[in-house]
């Protein structure tokens, strides 16, 4: 089976909220929390796609982004490569766009269990990296 890329955003506000998603029913992983984001496509690199799938799921235009990590995680029925961006500034108002459910969330209140299990790292890292005094 091949491995999918995917492009993952990490949408972070000045006051370290963050803002997810609830992805749709009939989705793989439906129900499970999770940062915008979708399959890279043939011709963009990850930060293009990106960029597109935070203006169709949310209807930002991102202005900045940075790796934070690349990770490769098997779920029983797809082998996924996943690129997960910090985005920390854009334009417009995030919003679900395709009807998905969504809320901003401090890090610190972000829970594991309620986003795919190849996000766990990242969830860390975010805890650590932006703990507050
Ligand atoms: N967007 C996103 N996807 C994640 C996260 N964690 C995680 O394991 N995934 C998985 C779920 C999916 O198998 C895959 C993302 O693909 P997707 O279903 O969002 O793809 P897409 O937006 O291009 O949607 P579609 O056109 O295929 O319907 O990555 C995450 O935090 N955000
Ligand atoms: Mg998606």
């Amino acid at each position: 089976m091949k491995r999918i890329e995917i492009a993952v955003g990490i949408i972070i506000d000045i006051k370290q909220a963050i803002f997810v998603t609830q992805r749709l029913k009939d989705s793989h992983l439906a129900g499970y929390w999770e940062f915008p984001g979708g399959k890279v496509e043939a011709g963009e690199d990850a930060e293009q796609a990106l960029r597109r799938e935070l203006q169709e799921e949310v209807g930002i235009e991102m202005t900045h982004s940075s790796l934070l990590t690349t990770l490769e995680y098997d779920y029983p029925d797809r082998q996924l490569t996943l690129h997960f961006f910090i985005v920390d500034s854009w334009e417009g108002q995030p919003e679900g766009r395709e009807g998905q459910i969504s809320r901003w969330i401090d890090v610190s209140q972000l829970n594991v269990a309620e986003f795919p299990q190849a996000n766990q790292p990242v969830i860390a890292e975010l805890k650590q990296r932006y703990r507050t005094a």
